[in-house]
């Protein structure tokens, strides 16, 4: 069959097609035969059928010309104009944008099966020796063991509570030691010289994702970099596993599981149809983030203000971020400062130092966390969707493999939800009202469904201990001439644009307590 390419023009019958044939008519400066243009007819014909409304795409590049990299407030402008639920071409790749809390029940409850896959990044894949931790594993019989390795063993209370005692005090390292070796090592490398570079390449726009036949091709060396690095924890926690392996065989260390302690004996006793292999372990390793220790972002001014500190400021990217976010938005509010101090001088006292008791009597820092955790949630997209087959949500076509943005930031700021959206106020939380167990899409900062994030109980744990430790031992003011903001920087761990320095003054009345 052979259709002229003017005829094709002509026949387009939206405004939208004509002009998508009229640009690559004139990008491809006649070089293209008549089947060529059949096929890209029966493309831009076929190719958005059924699919949610979304911003004109060009042949080949889709929107990624237009795409400001705030994806959060990017996608949440879009669905100003086309709606809760909209579509994007990221290249050749669909994505699905969602931003009403119906339409994200509808993806993370009522259809949770089809939508529990992850869409890898090839950054992720790289990182993960293959995709194979939790986070990038497709739902399935691996994810769940792996899961249950994760969740029962390593973020168990018990098990969080023997390791989350040491905080604030100095750790026995002897005790703690391949804890503590691979705390050391792993916080020198991330929280030095390539602090958060390497994590971040998982958030960069990497063509690879895009274009998945590009792939081998790695057009900006994303891959190869993540390669490096991967060789070089690979190398530690070979190391470590080996050292520890002989200790424990001469049965030193017996009496205090550490994670590690933990895997290795699941790997021994795991069963043979679904064995613990050291891939997963290593994997597992290089995702758990408790393994990371890295400063909060502020800068401590004085040095013998260090002391006793260094052991609180453990935790996650998106710990540590929720931390520093909070730090901000209090420095921000003095009144709200004023309230937490009082609500901790009455639970702790001014002559004694926050500890763990403390830590479920203290209803208004409770508040202020769920609060920065509505307004700056560092998973802003949560982690991208896709689903296992083709299905509908909200009426339209979500076809099997696209990329799902579950866009939590909107609905965090949904006017017709939030009273002062924009606005830090934790008294909205004081009331319980809200909690983030995944069950309320007004509300889910660790996401929902069978992938809800698996750290929920250590992030809070974190989260309050160290928010009530800096608040309850120090007056914090900020450099002279300086301000606080609190812009965000987008990435699956969005940050704060400026990291907070601020300086810390002593308040406690025994300096003995900081020794
Ligand atoms: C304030 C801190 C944190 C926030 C806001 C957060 C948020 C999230 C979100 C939004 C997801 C994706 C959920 C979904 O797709 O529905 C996730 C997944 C995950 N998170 Fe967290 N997280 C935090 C801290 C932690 C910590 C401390 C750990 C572990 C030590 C952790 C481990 C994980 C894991 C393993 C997953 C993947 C779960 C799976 O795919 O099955 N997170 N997190």
């Amino acid at each position: 069959m052979s259709i002229s390419r003017n005829y094709l023009i002509l026949s387009a019958k939206s405004e939208e097609k004509k002009k998508h044939l009229l640009a690559v008519q004139n990008l491809s400066h006649g070089s293209f035969n008549n089947s060529m243009w059949t096929l890209l007819w029966f493309f831009i014909s076929n190719s958005n059928k059924g699919l949610p409304p979304g911003p004109k795409a060009l042949p080949l590049i889709g929107n990624l010309h237009s795409l400001d990299p705030e994806l959060h407030t990017y996608f949440a402008s879009l669905s100003k104009t086309y709606g809760p639920i909209c579509r994007i071409w990221l290249g050749k790749k669909l994505g699905i944008i969602i931003t009403s809390p119906e339409l994200a029940r509808e993806v993370l409850k009522d259809k949770d099966i089809i939508f529990s896959n992850r869409d890898v990044p090839d950054a992720g894949r790289e990182f993960s020796y293959g995709g194979n931790s939790i986070l990038w594993t497709p739902y399935g019989p691996k994810w769940r063991m792996l899961r249950k390795v994760c969740v029962r063993d390593m973020l168990s209370c018990s098990t969080l509570d023997s390791v989350y005692n040491k905080a604030g005090s100095p750790v026995n390292v002897g005790e703690q030691m391949f804890l503590t070796i691979l705390n050391v090592i792993t916080s020198m490398l991330w929280g030095g010289t390539v602090k958060g570079e390497e994590r971040a390449m998982c958030s960069v726009p990497n063509l690879s994702d895009f274009y998945p036949g590009l792939a081998w091709f790695d057009f900006q060396g994303v891959a190869k970099k993540m390669k490096v690095l991967v060789k070089r924890f690979d190398k530690i926690f070979e190391s470590i596993i080996n050292q520890r392996q002989k200790l424990d065989r001469n049965g030193v260390g017996q009496e205090s599981k550490d994670f590690l302690q933990v895997l290795l004996k699941l790997k021994d006793e795991a069963d043979p149809n679904m064995p613990l292999t050291m891939i997963e372990i290593k994997a597992l390793l290089m995702e758990s983030k408790i393994i990371v220790i890295r400063g909060v972002g502020y800068k401590v001014c004085s040095e013998e203000l260090l002391v006793g500190q260094d052991m609180i400021l453990g935790g996650t990217d998106s710990t540590s971020n929720t931390i520093e976010f909070a730090m901000a938005e209090i420095m921000n509010k003095p009144y709200v400062l004023r309230k937490l101090q009082e609500e901790l001088e009455t639970v702790v006292g001014k002559d004694n130092i926050v500890d763990e008791s403390h830590i479920k009597k203290l209803p208004y820092l409770y508040a202020v966390m769920k609060e920065v955790l509505r307004i700056h949630p560092t998973s802003p997209l949560l982690v991208p969707r896709c689903p296992s087959e083709t299905c509908t949500v909200g009426g339209y076509t979500v076809p099997k493999g696209s990329c799902i943005f579950i866009d939590v930031w909107a609905i965090h700021r949904d006017p017709s939800i939030w009273e002062n959206p924009t606005e830090f106020l934790p008294k909205r939380f004081l009331d319980n009202k809200w909690d983030y167990s995944g069950n309320d899409f007004n509300y889910f900062p660790f996401g929902s469904g069978r992938r809800i994030c698996a750290g929920i109980a250590m992030a809070e744990k974190m989260v309050m201990y160290s928010l009530a430790s800096l608040i309850h031992s120090f007056d914090w003011k900020l450099p002279e001439g300086e301000t606080v903001e609190v812009t965000e920087n987008f990435g699956i761990v969005m940050n704060k644009k400026m990291p907070l320095v601020a300086i810390p003054t002593p308040r406690l009345s025994n300096p003995k307590l900081y020794e």
